[in-house]
């Protein structure tokens, strides 16, 4: 099959998040199914270049319709730890992707429906015709809205689209001029509910809507996060949408790259270890204690690596430190806030905690430096408000870092509770899982963690190990996406 995916994120050359982790380990695996993969992504200028091999010019001049004119834009080509990758660059005084950022301009909404119309425009005048077209988030959203009323009577009428959400939090809401600018311009059509137009502000319309609308299959990222966005609230008012169409709608869980993320073979850590050599892994801890100028002791550390963002519930995580530092752990924390008033609230703790010697918060975005932590840490917290799957569970599983999170979404498929999991064997358990959003919920699940490093370190360690075997590579979950590629091709 040939497969191309679109995407605002592919890592580890542009990462924001898990998206980025995604889009790249799915489409390893897909190429490592046999089938032809590339991808299409913005050229950022803040991109990481450095991950980039053989950057050359692909399609010159490719004049990207745009409102009543055309933008100019110049397609390069190279390869990201072996992926093709398409980089898109307009050469307009809009200078969509050369603001320092992939995210947070004012004009977001605009920048993104360009990179729709310039991907399906590159597809069209290169006579590329995948098979599949797979877009992720609202940043893609339009794809299959412009394929189906535009680009199907170009000649591109052949294509499926799967678009996958990661986070229903951010929609794409936007309005009229983002019709106009990307063609779609009998509004009375598009402002019609049963298309584009927002479920909240009949005034607006939603790229993510379009997104769901017009795609042969939707999926989300976890099957209980593809639940919980039909029953519950977490689908930010897309739940009736997804209702309509639910017969093409469900969940697969994420895999994380058994290649990027491999404690026996990762460049990141100074000790490589595994289930076999697991006593590596206390070296790792002394590596990152030197690093971040923690006292070495006998205690637990307990980490958390993650946007910081109400998403990911940044009460809880401040709630965690001090509940952590209180029990006789110690704290490292990785992130970076989405918000000015959530980093001035981290900056503040940091200040404060400057000189404990059993904590350090590291504010910003550091590759390198998460893979130490998830090498060096014992105990991972995830108390998320919601998770469509979480990423970081799953890969400090693979680390031996026994995860505590909150039972929600792609949580709830991943991690199975030391001492309540009704479902499993004990020796299947791999962690601690609570419910309820208040602080005494996460400090019961967190105290058993600590409690069972500190009382009985041996069954911890069994915990950690036990945690070390589960299979969460893309392996199944590729399989699963080529069925479904399969199912709607032929369909
Ligand atoms: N400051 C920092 N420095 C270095 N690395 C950092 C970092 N902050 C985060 N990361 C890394 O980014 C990834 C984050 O994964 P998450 O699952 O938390 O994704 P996120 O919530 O962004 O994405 C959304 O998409 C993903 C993928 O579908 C879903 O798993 C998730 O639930 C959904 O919210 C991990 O690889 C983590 O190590």
């Amino acid at each position: 099959m040939y497969i191309v995916h679109i995407a605002s994120e592919c890592a580890p050359v542009i990462k924001a998040g898990g998206l980025g982790d995604v889009v790249y380990g799915l489409s390893r695996e897909l190429e490592i199914r046999g089938n032809c993969v590339e991808l299409i992504l913005p050229m950022y200028d803040c991109m990481r270049y450095d991950h980039i091999w053989g950057l050359h010019d692909a399609y010159r001049d490719l004049m990207v319709p745009w409102y009543d004119a055309t933008i100019n834009c110049s397609v390069y080509c190279g390869w990201v730890h072996g992926r093709l990758c398409f980089f898109i660059k307009p050469n307009s005084w809009d200078q969509f992707f050369d603001r320092g950022c992939y995210y947070g301009c004012s004009d977001d909404d605009l920048r993104f429906a360009f990179f729709c119309k310039a991907a399906l425009e590159f597809l069209l005048k290169s006579n590329k015709r995948p098979d599949i077209l797979h877009c992720h988030d609202w940043q893609t959203g339009l794809v299959p809205v412009l394929l189906y009323e535009i680009y199907k009577h170009h000649g591109m009428w052949n294509q499926r689209v799967v678009y996958t959400i990661h986070n229903f939090k951010h929609q794409g809401v936007t309005g009229n001029e983002t019709l106009i600018a990307t063609g779609l311009k009998q509004f009375s059509y598009y402002y019609n509910y049963a298309r584009l137009r927002d479920n909240f502000n009949p005034f607006a319309i939603n790229m993510m809507k379009g997104g769901i609308v017009y795609s042969n299959y939707i999926t989300t990222v976890s099957p209980h996060h593809a639940w919980e966005a039909r029953h519950m609230d977490v689908s930010y008012g897309l739940g009736h949408t997804l209702h309509l169409h639910q017969s093409k709608f469900g969940g697969i869980l994420n895999g994380i790259d058994y290649g990027v993320w491999n404690p026996e073979d990762d460049r990141y850590i100074p000790h490589p270890f595994g289930i076999d050599s697991f006593a590596e892994k206390a070296k790792n801890k002394k590596a990152l204690r030197e690093r971040l100028l923690l006292q070495d002791n006998d205690k637990p550390i307990v980490c958390f690596i993650g946007r910081l963002d109400e998403q990911k519930g940044v009460d809880l995580v401040h709630h965690a430190i001090y509940y952590s530092l209180s029990r006789g752990a110690q704290f490292v924390l990785l992130g970076a806030a989405t918000e000015k008033r959530i980093d001035d609230h981290f900056r503040h703790e940091k200040n404060f905690l400057n000189d404990n010697p059993d904590c350090h918060l590291e504010l910003g975005f550091n590759e390198e430096l998460a893979h130490l932590i998830y090498a060096g840490a014992d105990i991972i917290v995830v108390p998320s408000n919601f998770e469509p799957c979480g990423l970081t569970q799953m890969i400090g599983l693979r680390y031996g870092t026994v995860p505590v999170v909150r039972g929600v979404g792609g949580l709830v498929n991943t991690v199975f509770d030391w001492d309540y999991d009704q479902n499993l064997p004990p020796e299947k358990r791999n962690g601690f899982v609570f419910y309820q959003m208040g602080y005494d919920a996460l400090e019961s699940a967190l105290g058993r963690a600590i409690n069972l490093y500190t009382q009985t370190p041996q069954v911890f360690k069994q915990l950690a190990l036990q945690g070390m075997e589960y299979d969460y590579s893309w392996n199944h979950p590729g399989e699963q996406y080529v069925e479904l590629y399969d199912l709607i091709r032929h369909k």
